[in-house]
């Protein structure tokens, strides 16, 4: 055979084999998947009451599951219930509840769990910890308080309540109980504007990672959702505190609505995902940085992360010069 015609033929032959993998790998992926069947289930949503929290809610209730929500403002919640309630395909068999709590308090957070479980009478087989807050802004002009205060919502408010679901579903021998984290893109890498929220949502990120590995042995799946820009309340929020240079750089992130956030959840909740990310952006960063995290499509995840150190490197550049630029303009003021 000529040189070229070799050459091709083992180009095909490399090709296929590789897409064999991918396709083999995708076959394994949907058939070990733990089944996500909330109907009639005790699901449990921190942060319910608005944004990404209260379309994960609904999304329930759409699907049969009794829900319960918390949060911190009564008027809030009362009304996300109602919400919710109109959502519920049976609305005589499906139970929608509240429970007020704060949840950066330990025993606030127990307690609400506790009153959740009273109340519908039901043990929690899916807890989704949505609660958060980003409290963007100049690190050197943010207080040591303040930065705490993230933490303490975002890392410990879902250690608290993921320690004591974790430790019921255990002692009920609950098998396939399911935990979501949601951390978010900026748990896979370090933006300017978020140096009091970035290390939160890593945390979040290494407790799901180890919890993955530890609870699997009682028979508990972890998974973590990692979004990028949600348009939210506390989107809304955040940006009246975001320096304009963190604004100008995650730009380049067109955003998406919490109902399609949701929607995008679910499906990888479906696929057996650990690590989900629901746009192209999440999905280049999580293969990118995916260390010992559990692939979703090996092969797939692979060429993806290829192409993420690729495109980084400039992109860093760039970046930067960013940063300088707005840094020589506020001198020049
Ligand atoms: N919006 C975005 O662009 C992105 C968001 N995320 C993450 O997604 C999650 C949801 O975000 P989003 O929907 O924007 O958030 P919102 O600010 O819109 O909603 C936050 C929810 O958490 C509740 N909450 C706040 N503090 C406490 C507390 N101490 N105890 C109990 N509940 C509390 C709020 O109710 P109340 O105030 O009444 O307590 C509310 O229900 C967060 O973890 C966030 O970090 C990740 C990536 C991007
Ligand atoms: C061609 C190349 C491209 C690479 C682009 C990389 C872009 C990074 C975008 C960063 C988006 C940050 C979203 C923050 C979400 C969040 O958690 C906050 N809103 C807090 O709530």
């Amino acid at each position: 055979m000529e040189d070229w015609r070799v050459g091709l033929v083992t180009f095909f032959s490399v090709l296929a084999g590789l897409l064999a993998i991918g396709v083999a790998n995708e076959v394994y992926l949907r058939l070990s998947a733990a089944k996500i069947k909330v109907n009639g289930k005790h699901c449990y949503v921190t942060g319910g009451s608005q944004g990404l929290g209260k379309c994960v809610a609904l999304d329930l209730a759409r699907r049969g599951a009794n829900v319960t929500i918390v949060a911190r403002r009564e008027e809030v919640l009362k009304e996300a219930v109602r919400e919710i309630k109109a959502c519920a395909i049976d609305p005589k068999q499906q139970q929608i509840e509240y429970v007020v709590a704060d949840i950066t308090n330990s025993s606030a957070a127990v307690e609400a769990i506790e009153t959740a479980v009273t109340k519908q009478k039901q043990p929690i087989e899916y807890l989704f910890n949505v609660a958060g807050i980003s409290n963007p802004g100049v690190f050197l002009e943010q207080s040591p308080e303040l930065i705490r205060k993230t933490m303490d919502l975002n890392y410990f408010g879902t250690v608290y309540t993921t320690h004591e679901v974790a430790k019921r579903m255990v002692t009920e021998n609950i098998k396939g109980g399911h935990i979501i984290m949601v951390s978010s893109v900026l748990g896979f890498f370090g933006l300017v504007g978020y140096g009091a929220y970035c290390p939160t949502k890593f945390a979040v990120r290494g407790l799901a990672e180890a919890l993955r590995v530890e609870l699997q042995a009682h028979g508990i799946n972890v998974h973590c959702y990692f979004p990028g820009t949600i348009f939210t309340p506390g989107y809304d929020l955040e940006n009246l505190t975001k320096p304009e240079v963190t604004k100008e750089i995650e730009g380049a992130d067109e955003g998406m609505t919490p109902e399609k956030c949701s929607a995008g959840l679910f499906k990888g909740l479906e696929r057996g995902e650990f690590g989900i990310t629901t746009d192209p952006i999440g999905m280049l960063l999580r293969c990118g940085t995916r260390g010992v995290m559990p692939n979703n499509n090996f092969m797939l995840d692979t060429i993806i992360s290829g192409l993420a150190w690729i495109i980084f490197a400039p992109w860093r550049v760039m970046v930067d010069r960013t940063v300088i630029k707005y840094a020589s303009k506020q001198h020049s003021k």
